[in-house]
């Protein structure tokens, strides 16, 4: 056999490397893009359905193959146990594929990776879980949450127990049952090209439905599924950018206007930098910085496929950032800050897998110095947007928190939140952030703050 161009081949190469704990699985799959690239539209479709279902489902699939396996879980072989995943999700939440199929090919890709032996135990498993699955029922929600939570909702149990504690039982299982369903694609139209409205008539006439987004005024939400987003109309001729509404939000908090001097002080891959540069009508000058060195060719694609040419390209550390890191002060500031991303784990299956509850006060320590760093760049007067893709206090809150406490310089701006997303901000006349959940307004989990530097 061909393994390379054996979709179930290459779908456990990118189920193993997406479950090193520093390899994004987007990142494993954008490695593997000529691989995938050879398949044929139907294979290629069926390795995507296996990795991200085994992320997806691993919770249920994990408890199935205790129930079936006579040796005890945590001693199965680490590439067998993903073997055996695959076989699980293919029997149980494939209809496509019958449990004959299952089992043989499973077996099949065993033998040169596991040996002779190891694919008699898969086979096994396998066996006993098609013919018993539909008896093995999940725990409790009642009597047993956080066994519920993870087989029923691939919620990790350290997760579990954290949300239950702080949200109760009821918001925790709508919380992990909305992280379960597949997220909805939302595109940003470009104004300076189309309106909102003629883009929906675009799609129409294309056979794909969409809906407006219910707060940014730039948003549309496909209803169509399975087209990939190249394939769009109107995508090669920068009509409109992949962005969640929540992420829109962000920018729209920002209020970024023609002509200012804004830097994106963790640009990544600039899906927020290059909004801000169509709110800017493509004049005034952003400056998009980012660690991540290889990211600025991303950015540089899509702002050249959108028409925008204000974006200039920096790698300052923003921890250490200061005054003569850039020659100048900004008029505004987003910190897109690195986090857990617990706010988004139904668009990245991986990370329920590799995230522990340690992670939380590493990645807020750097949250705060990022803050820190980038809030000396601001020009007195100007704005300060914190944002990032987690619901969790110590990212969050706790974040923006400490920031005033110690910066006296900076204070909250409820009314610029009012004037920017009316209606949005948290109840009371003094709220000057809001933290969005995934079981609430169709969006992602996020948080935006919204501050000024004093006079
Ligand atoms: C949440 S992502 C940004 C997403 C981006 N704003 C977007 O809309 O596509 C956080 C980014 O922060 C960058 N980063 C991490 N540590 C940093 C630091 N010390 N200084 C600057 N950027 C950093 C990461 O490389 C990552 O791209």
């Amino acid at each position: 056999m061909n393994m390379t161009a054996d979709p179930r081949y290459i779908a456990f190469t990118l189920i193993e490397a997406g479950q090193k704990p520093f390899l994004p699985l987007d990142r494993a799959i954008e490695d593997a893009a000529q691989k995938l690239d050879r398949l044929s539209q139907k294979n290629k479709g069926l390795c995507h359905a296996i990795v991200f279902g085994v992320f997806r489902h691993r919770g249920r699939i994990d408890q199935l193959i205790c129930h079936g396996s006579k040796l005890a879980f945590d001693r199965i072989d680490p590439k067998v146990k993903t073997i055996l995943r695959m076989g699980v999700f293919q029997l149980v939440f494939l209809d496509r594929v019958p449990d004959f199929a299952a089992i043989h090919t499973s077996i099949e890709l065993a033998k040169p990776i596991c040996g002779k032996k190891a694919s008699g135990f898969i086979n096994a498993v396998l066996r006993n879980i098609a013919r018993s699955h539909q008896n093995v029922a999940l725990p409790c929600s009642h009597k047993d949450l956080i066994g519920h939570l993870t087989a029923a909702f691939s919620i990790p149990p350290w997760l579990g127990k954290r949300w239950a504690a702080r949200y109760g039982e009821k918001k925790t299982l709508a919380l992990a049952a909305a992280l379960m369903a597949l997220p909805p694609l939302t595109l940003r139209v470009n104004p300076r090209k189309i309106s909102r409205e003629d883009l929906t008539a675009n799609f129409e006439r294309a056979g794909i439905k969409t809906q407006t987004t219910r707060f940014s005024p730039l948003g549309l939400q496909l209803r169509t599924s399975g087209i990939a987003i190249p394939d769009l109309p109107g995508f090669n001729a920068g009509l409109f950018q992949v962005q969640d509404e929540a992420a829109q939000l962000a920018v729209q908090l920002l209020g970024p206007r023609p002509g200012e001097n804004i830097l994106d002080a963790c640009a990544g891959l600039g899906t927020k930098t290059c909004h801000m540069a169509l709110e800017m009508d493509n004049t005034g000058c952003i400056t998009a910085n980012d660690t991540g060195e290889s990211k600025a060719g991303r950015l540089a694609g899509e702002a050249g496929r959108l028409d925008i040419d204000i974006i200039h390209n920096t790698h300052v550390d923003m921890t250490r950032a200061g005054v003569n890191d850039f020659s100048f002060y900004f008029d505004r500031v987003l910190v897109d800050a690195p986090c857990t991303g617990l706010g988004v784990l139904a668009r990245n299956p991986d990370s329920r897998w590799k995230r522990r509850s340690k992670e939380m006060m590493r990645m807020a320590a750097l949250q705060k110095k990022i803050l820190n760093g980038s809030a000396n760049l601001v020009i007195p007067g100007g704005v300060l947007v914190y944002a990032v893709c987690s619901c969790e206090p110590e990212e969050t809150t706790q974040v923006i928190q400490r920031f005033l406490d110690k910066r006296k310089d900076f204070a909250p701006d409820p009314s610029g939140f009012e004037a920017h997303l009316p209606f949005f901000c948290e109840s009371g006349p003094k709220a000057f952030n809001k933290t969005t959940f995934p079981d609430h307004l169709d969006m992602d989990g996020f948080f935006i703050a919204r501050m000024r530097r004093k006079k």
